[in-house]
């Protein structure tokens, strides 16, 4: 790459990481690999997909899951609950899903109506099919830096963001912001285990931006649309962008940004991932990896 002269204007000098794209390559590879376990006799793997409620936008993701899941070649299991569903209602319709052998992966969408404890419900999912890896047993085998565990989604896609710039990431300081379960924990230790030095910033850490201008690599996973600014970024850092808010335009429309503020950003950082485009799409081929997994583990190796 040749450096931006000063007489370059609007010197864009990041590189955008593709999710999409790669999002596409590995649902690509899943379906190959799900059409060699058909040819070995094995049945198809099968998602669950849980919505309680009507939340608009949850409706968009889990409908776009269902459509990827078939993308790739598996059976997608649509189970709608009306917001009023008791804990206990939701709880039955796990352990039925549990005990159906045609379900190789359980996925409760987040978040959950006030009456149930997400908790409670995550934790119901047996661990060989919690294929958002968020229940107990998963983050404890990730915690402890085995191998044999389920990795939640989320953070899994962003390290394969991460590993297509950094082939060894050792030494690394990574920085991530938000310490939420669903990503910015489970990413920390994601990151350990690929050698890096870590920090986990968040709502009550001081002196944000200095510490985030240390980051070789910075994650963002706040949900606070447009939270870093280009000033907090370290030249030439890879910056991974988890956040999604919709927004109104001044034109009335709407559009989806992320946590941080992208067009300032592309001008520091080294690499970085566009919202949409991003992360997301990541997600959902995480989602589907960790199913084929699950499936994998069930069919070809039950004893295991
Ligand atoms: N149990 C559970 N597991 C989850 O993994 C989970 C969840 N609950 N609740 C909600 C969040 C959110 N999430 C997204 C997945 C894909 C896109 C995605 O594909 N986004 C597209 C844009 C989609 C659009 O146009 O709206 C993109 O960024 O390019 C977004 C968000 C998974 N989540």
């Amino acid at each position: 790459m040749t450096a931006p002269t000063s007489t370059e204007q609007s010197g864009r000098t990041a590189k955008l990481i593709d999710g999409k794209a790669m999002a596409a390559q590995m649902t690509t590879e899943i379906r190959q690999q799900v059409e060699q376990l058909v040819e070995q006799g094995h049945e198809l793997p099968g998602l669950a997909v849980v919505l309680v409620g009507n939340d608009p936008a949850s409706e968009v993701y889990v409908k776009n899951k269902a459509i990827q899941t078939h993308r790739a070649g598996m059976k997608s299991f649509m189970q709608m609950m009306p917001e009023s569903t008791s804990q206990e209602e939701l709880l039955a319709l796990i352990k039925e899903l549990n005990e159906n052998p045609k379900v190789d992966g359980i996925l409760v969408q987040l978040p959950l109506p006030p009456q149930i404890d997400a908790a409670t419900v995550t934790n119901a999912i047996h661990p060989d099919k919690d294929v958002d890896g968020l229940g107990e047993v998963n983050t404890g085998r990730l915690a402890l830096g085995m191998n044999n565990g389920i990795v939640p989604c989320t953070p899994l896609g962003c390290l394969k963001l991460l590993q297509s710039v950094h082939k060894d990431m050792t030494g690394l300081h990574a920085v991530i912001i938000g310490a939420s379960n669903l990503v910015g924990r489970p990413m920390a230790q994601l990151l350990l285990r690929e050698n890096c030095t870590v920090t986990v910033a968040h709502i009550h850490t001081r002196e944000i931006e200095k510490i985030a201008r240390e980051a070789d690599i910075l994650v963002v996973a706040t949900g606070k649309a447009g939270l870093v600014k280009g000033s907090w970024i370290k030249p030439g850092a890879t910056v991974i962008d988890v956040g999604i808010t919709r927004i109104q335009t001044p034109e009335g429309k709407s559009r989806l940004v992320g946590d941080v503020v992208f067009e300032d950003a592309c001008q520091v950082a080294g690499h970085i991932t566009p919202v949409p485009g991003g992360v997301g799409p990541m997600t959902i081929a995480c989602l589907l990896h960790n199913t084929f997994l699950t499936a994998s583990r069930h069919k070809v190796n039950p004893a295991d």
